[in-house]
């Protein structure tokens, strides 16, 4: 029988022969990234006790994102003892206040194909972009990794998801997530990996990539991976990446579960308050005339160049509906700096968009952003848990940012098509979502 994308990587980083789904394996990591809120703060004590040092800092990302810029003191405090470690433990890889912990290691092209990568964050998922076997551990575990370089793993089956066909005009990546967490629910794919395959995903841009592997956690799933193609090879290329090894399933892989999704019938969606499986087509809200007070475009999931610019093929010419705030918190610097120079930062700027620091920001109610009590926010995050925003009577509706830039020029909740026209916002943004040209 044949083996699939992570049985693969866990066969190669643990050295055993014939890995099996349901065998725990110890591997030894690739790369082992953490932040501010999960690392240091958290291990950093307990490895001074131990007088231990990183085992491999060359092997270590280390990332400032979800309190910088700091807030109030003890935020400033977090931040100090973070950027003392990486000083301490000659971790080069310190990136403080670049981007946020999912994006950087994949745009300076540390994550690889092949890789057996460990974040401390849940959403680490998202380098399965780059067919990394990109999974999230919590910080106990991490000072375990920090120490030896090795984690133990239990190797998960696979759930194979086709998506057949290609996107239409104004859907994106985000779309496909929640259409198929509205499917296979909020816990669809527990300690699950989820490959995602098909025409649809085959020509997606690697921003696109991201967001699939990134939501790949609000299925439960353990991974979520793609298998490298040309589009991929040609991103790491452009960062000067030429060496790896990349990793396929075999052709009579054993798959747990077959889904099979249809992009082409896919319209632009959204999760309603306040889980991301709570999904319905963003047309129908927008006939109920759901109001909003804010729309945010930010996180590591909906704040991509591709993201921004999505966002910007609503905007052009309009203005965000009077009592709206439109938020826009890019996911990196260099996101930030490459919106500049596309003149997209303009076009949002002219639209009555305000930029907010790169960072997680207020994705998980930490950053400025936060709501107040009874408003309604629409979001390019990938999360609308009770709260999560920073006020458990607030509530948040979960869209791409197409989505979320047309719900923000109309004040309601709105399918991008009404607000821009689809062939207005159609090509363009069709043709980013897939990352190809028509
Ligand atoms: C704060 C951090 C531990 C958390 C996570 O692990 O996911 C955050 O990034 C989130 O998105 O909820
Ligand atoms: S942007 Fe949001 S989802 Fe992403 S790592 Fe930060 S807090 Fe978590």
């Amino acid at each position: 029988m044949g083996k699939t994308l992570v049985q693969k990587i866990a066969e190669r980083a643990s050295g055993v022969k014939d890995v099996q789904p349901g065998m725990i394996v110890t591997v030894n990591v690739d790369i082992a990234m953490m932040h501010d809120s999960t690392g240091p703060r958290r291990i950093g004590k307990t490895m001074e006790k131990l007088g231990r040092k990183v085992w491999n800092p060359d092997k270590v990302v280390l990332i400032t994102d979800h309190f910088t810029p700091a807030n109030d003191s003890v935020e400033a405090e977090i931040l100090r003892i973070t950027r003392e470690f990486a000083k301490a433990q000659g971790i080069k890889r310190f990136h403080e206040a670049e981007g946020i912990c999912h994006i950087v290691p994949v745009e300076m092209g540390y994550v690889r194909p092949g890789m057996m990568y460990v974040g401390a964050d849940s959403h680490s998922t998202t380098a399965g972009a780059v067919g990394a076997f990109a999974i999230a551990v919590g910080s106990t575990d991490m000072l375990g990794i920090m120490v030896t370089g090795q984690t133990w793993i239990k190797v998960p089956e696979t759930i194979r998801v086709t998506w057949k066909g290609n996107l239409p005009k104004g859907a994106m990546a985000k779309d496909m997530m929640l259409a198929l967490i509205s499917k296979m629910g909020g816990d669809g794919a527990t300690y699950q990996a989820v490959e995602y395959t098909g025409t649809a995903v085959e020509r997606l841009s690697m921003d696109e990539r991201l967001v699939l592997s990134n939501m790949s956690i609000e299925l439960g799933a353990k991974a979520g991976v793609i298998a490298p193609n040309q589009i991929v090879f040609d991103y790491l290329a452009e960062r000067g990446v030429t060496e790896f090894d990349a990793v396929y399933a075999d052709g009579d892989a054993n798959y747990i579960r077959e889904v099979v999704m249809d992009a082409s019938a896919l319209r632009p969606l959204v999760a309603k308050p306040h889980a991301p499986e709570n999904v319905d087509t963003a047309k129908n809200l927008e006939d109920e005339g759901v109001r909003i007070h804010q729309a945010y475009i930010g996180a590591c999931t909906g704040a991509k160049f591709t993201d921004l610019e999505a966002a910007a093929q609503v905007l052009r010419g309009r203005h965000v509906a009077p009592g709206v705030r439109l938020l826009v918190a890019p996911a990196s610097v260099r996101v930030f700096r490459q919106a500049v120079e596309a003149g997209i930062v303009t076009t949002l700027l002219e639209a009555g968009a305000q930029f907010l620091p790169t960072g997680c920001g207020a994705c998980a109610g930490l950053g400025h952003g936060i709501l107040a009590a009874g408003e309604v926010c629409i979001s390019s995050t990938n999360r609308n848990f009770p709260g999560r925003m920073g006020n458990r009577q607030s509530s948040v509706y979960l869209g791409s940012p197409a989505t979320v830039a047309a719900s923000a020029v109309a004040g309601y909740v709105a399918d991008p098509a009404t607000v821009a026209g689809t062939d207005a916002i159609g090509t363009e943004v069709a043709a980013v979502a897939r990352g190809v040209a028509e």
